[in-house]
């Protein structure tokens, strides 16, 4: 297997040349959904306190976990146990367990109507400053790569500000416990994300691959503190597929890493509910006629997805 096929971006060029960072995070996506991305400029103490927070959520009994699991709700918010997410059309349940935040709207929003209220753990005091945190940070960042993945789509720099000013999206804290020998299914079998583009902090602990197009699972080794992101089937049928969503993976760990958990964080960047997604002109061609003649709302292609995942 090819080690490190994926060639980190780094965010110091999008301070110097926007263009050319634009060309080489957008050439990136275009080869393989993915892209490395260093230099984010994240706090590094901010990601420690969160994820020293989810450490400590996780390693509560199971029953005190249990009173922020919100059944019927696709696990918008709080805590999904272990063996509840599959992968679309898996016969096996992944192996993890992870808590969704999301947006705090404004008082009296409209959107209220799709975007549950967030949940806090009690017993994890920091978590709901830190936590909100990494959200409020990780929103701000992916929304400056969407000005360079618009530019890439020779679109308005600002054209996707207002589709995603509210957007539905999610933190999702994840742990992957130790997993036996004998372990059916894997840490998380093999799927697209649903969304526009995600950010995942934490994919330095091995196990993540991405299906190329040539049918080789790449593994991605980012260099410490980098960050993964990818294009999620929102953005893929908007491009209608110029930019393409692409299959991942986690796989178990190899046996002498098999002790021990894995964290990660993805924050899944989502349209606001009511974006009607229609391809955008600009990416059809005679080569690429349009595959979607039919638009639909960010909400109603979300909830056919996590019917999907076994989350509704
Ligand atoms: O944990 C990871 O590295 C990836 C997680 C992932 O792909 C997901 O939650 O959608
Ligand atoms: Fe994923």
């Amino acid at each position: 297997m090819t080690e490190s096929a994926i060639q980190p971006v780094s965010m110091k060029l999008a301070e110097a040349d926007f263009d050319a960072f634009s060309r080489d995070l957008g050439g990136s996506f275009a080869r393989y959904g993915f892209a490395v991305v260093a230099d984010h400029g994240l706090d590094e103490a901010m990601i420690r306190a969160a994820v020293d927070d989810a450490k400590t959520f996780f390693a509560l009994p199971a029953e005190a976990k249990m009173a922020y699991h919100v059944p019927g709700t696709g696990g918008a918010r709080g805590y999904t146990p272990f063996g509840k997410e599959a992968a679309k059309d898996a016969d096996v349940v992944d192996l993890k367990e992870f808590w969704h935040t999301g947006r705090d709207l404004p008082e009296g929003h409209p959107y209220a109507r799709y975007m549950r209220e967030n949940l806090w753990p009690a017993e994890v005091p920091g978590f709901r400053t830190h936590v909100k945190g990494l959200y409020e940070a990780m929103d701000q960042l992916g929304k400056r790569l969407l000005v360079a993945i618009a530019r890439y789509l020779k679109l308005d720099d600002d054209y996707f500000e207002g589709p995603t000013a509210l957007g539905n999206s999610v933190l999702r804290l994840l742990h992957y416990p130790p997993v036996p020998a004998d372990a059916p299914g894997v840490r998380a079998g093999a799927h697209e994300d649903i969304n526009v583009i995600t950010l995942l902090l934490g994919a330095e602990e091995a196990g993540l691959q991405v299906k190329d197009r040539t049918g080789e699972w790449l593994p991605i080794s980012p260099p410490e503190g980098a960050l993964v992101v990818n294009i999620g089937d929102m953005l893929q049928r908007l491009t209608n597929h110029v930019l393409p969503s692409t299959t991942h993976r986690v796989v178990n760990p190899a046996p002498e890493r098999r002790g021990y958990s894995r964290y990660s964080t993805p924050f899944f960047l989502h349209f606001e509910p009511e974006f009607l997604i229609e391809t955008l002109p600009g990416c059809v061609t005679a080569e690429n006629p349009n595959r979607y003649p039919e638009p639909i709302t960010a909400e109603d292609f979300l909830l056919q997805r996590l019917r999907e995942i076994r989350l509704l």
